[in-house]
Order: structure tokens, then C-alpha cells, then sequence
């Protein structure tokens, strides 16, 4: 059982607790024997509360965390965002709290999520280490099948992706499925997914790959795995 963006853990609109559980259990329904039940939501990760609340209803839930490039993550933030509001300032601009200092406004969302190590830190308070697998989105890119074997093994499931369910699109410069899920047609990510990233001022990157490269230490060294991004 699979469901997108229910955001079940983060309505903050519900003023009481009992209302809280009431909806989270509406939203995630009972697990049978033999199922797995998928919640995916990305802002969980960043969410103060959501930790307490997943652990209130399961503290056995497996969590999975895909993870790239805090840079170029804020860069496809900001892509994103842009594609809905055209008129928004520069990245460069919304970078930094003061240019000529150089100091990074780290409350701008697009940066403070990248900041990995101290979401994990608010996680790590309530689920052990060995309950959250992290995905590489480079590897996903590069490897989708590895990725996925490791993603079923975390699982406890059988390996039954592999490489041969996947392709290389030229056109839209990505691994696609060879075959959709009940279709005989192969199927790639939507437009929304692989966009043209605008370019960015070399400077502001290298500003930016400074401020990360402390923060990304700490999280591999949390992780016990190096995702390679400096
Ligand atoms: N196979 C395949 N096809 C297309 N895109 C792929 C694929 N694998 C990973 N990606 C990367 O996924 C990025 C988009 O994911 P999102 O950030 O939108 O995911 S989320 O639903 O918001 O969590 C998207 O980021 P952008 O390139 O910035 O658009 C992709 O780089």
C-alpha cells in the first residue's frame, strides 16, 4: 500500500491531540499481514514535530531519506519555486543576508533544509540509527537499481528490481522503467522531475559549498557513510 503526500504527521491545523491521532490514523490505514504500508511526504524530514508523531503511532516505521547535494538541492529548490512564481528575486539574492559580507541567510528555506545533520540530529532523538535508511539521489540518478536493491534489502524484501527494469532516456536525460507499473509502456518521471537548473554565479556555489562542507562532515560521520559532495 503506497500514498503520496498525505502529510499525515504535519497538520498543524488541528488544534488538539486526540484530533491529531484521529486524522493520522484516518490517513494511515491498518497494515495487514504481508503488507507494507508507504507514507512519502518530503518536508517530514525538516518538520520539528514529525518524529514524535511517527513514533507515537509505530516506533518499529522504517524511515527512508533520499539525500543530495545540499547545493545543488537549494539550486533545484529555488528551480522549482521559480517555475510557479517568475518573478522572485535572483538565487544569487536570496542567498545571502548581506553580499558584500558574504553571510549566508540560513533561514531561507532552500538552504536550511540542506543543513542534513541537524534534521537527523531531531530524528535520532526518537528512532535508532539503523531504522532510517539514506538514499544517494546522485546514486538514484547514476545506479537506480543499486539504490532500489538497498531500499528492498532495508525493506526485507526480495530483490525483485533490478537492472533490467531500467533504461537510459537520452531525451529526458534520466533512468526511466522500461515498463510502467500495469502497462506494457516504458515510463519516465514527469516534467516536474529533471529540470534545466538556471545558472548560478560560480562564487555564490563555491560560497555555498564552504558553508555546507562542515555540516555534510558531521552528517556522514552520523551516517557512517560518505555521500561524496565535497
Ligand atoms: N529517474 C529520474 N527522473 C527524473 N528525475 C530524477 C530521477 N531520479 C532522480 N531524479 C531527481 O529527482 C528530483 C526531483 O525530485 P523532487 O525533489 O521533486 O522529489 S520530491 O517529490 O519533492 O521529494 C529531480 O531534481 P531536479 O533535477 O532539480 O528537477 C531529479 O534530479
Amino acid at each position: 500500500m503506497s500514498s503520496k503526500h498525505p502529510r499525515a504527521f504535519i497538520r498543524n491545523e488541528l488544534s488538539s491531540s486526540r484530533a491529531l491521532i484521529l486524522m493520522e490514523r484516518e490517513l494511515m490505514p491498518k497494515t495487514l499481514e504481508g503488507q507494507i504500508t508507504m507514507e512519502k511526504t518530503p518536508s517530514y524530514f525538516v518538520t520539528r514535530e514529525a518524529p514524535a508523531r511517527i513514533s507515537a503511532m509505530s516506533r518499529d516505521t522504517k524511515l527512508i531519506v533520499v539525500v543530495r547535494d545540499p547545493v545543488t538541492r537549494a539550486i533545484s529548490d529555488y528551480t522549482q519555486t521559480l517555475s510557479k512564481k517568475p518573478d522572485i528575486p535572483s538565487f544569487e539574492s536570496l542567498t545571502f543576508k548581506n553580499r558584500t559580507t558574504g553571510l549566508i541567510d540560513t533561514s531561507w528555506s532552500a538552504i536550511q533544509i540542506g543543513i542534513y545533520a541537524k534534521h537527523l540530529d531531531n530524528w535520532l532523538h526518537y528512532f535508532p540509527m539503523e531504522q532510517i535508511l539514506f538514499v544517494s539521489g546522485e546514486r538514484l540518478i547514476s545506479d537506480p537499481a543499486g539504490e532500489l536493491g538497498r531500499v528492498q534489502d532495508f525493506l526485507g524484501l526480495k530483490r525483485i528490481i533490478t537492472d533490467k527494469h531500467f533504461y537510459f532516456n537520452q531525451t529526458k536525460g534520466f533512468p526511466c522503467l522500461k515498463k510502467a507499473e500495469g502497462s506494457s509502456k516504458p515510463h519516465c518521471l514527469g516534467k516536474t522531475k529533471g529540470r534545466t537548473h538556471p545558472n548560478i554565479d560560480p562564487e555564490v556555489v563555491q560560497r555555498l559549498r564552504d558553508f555546507y562542507r562542515p555540516f555534510n562532515m558531521k552528517f556522514y560521520q552520523m551516517t557512517g557513510h560518505n555521500f561524496g559532495w565535497d
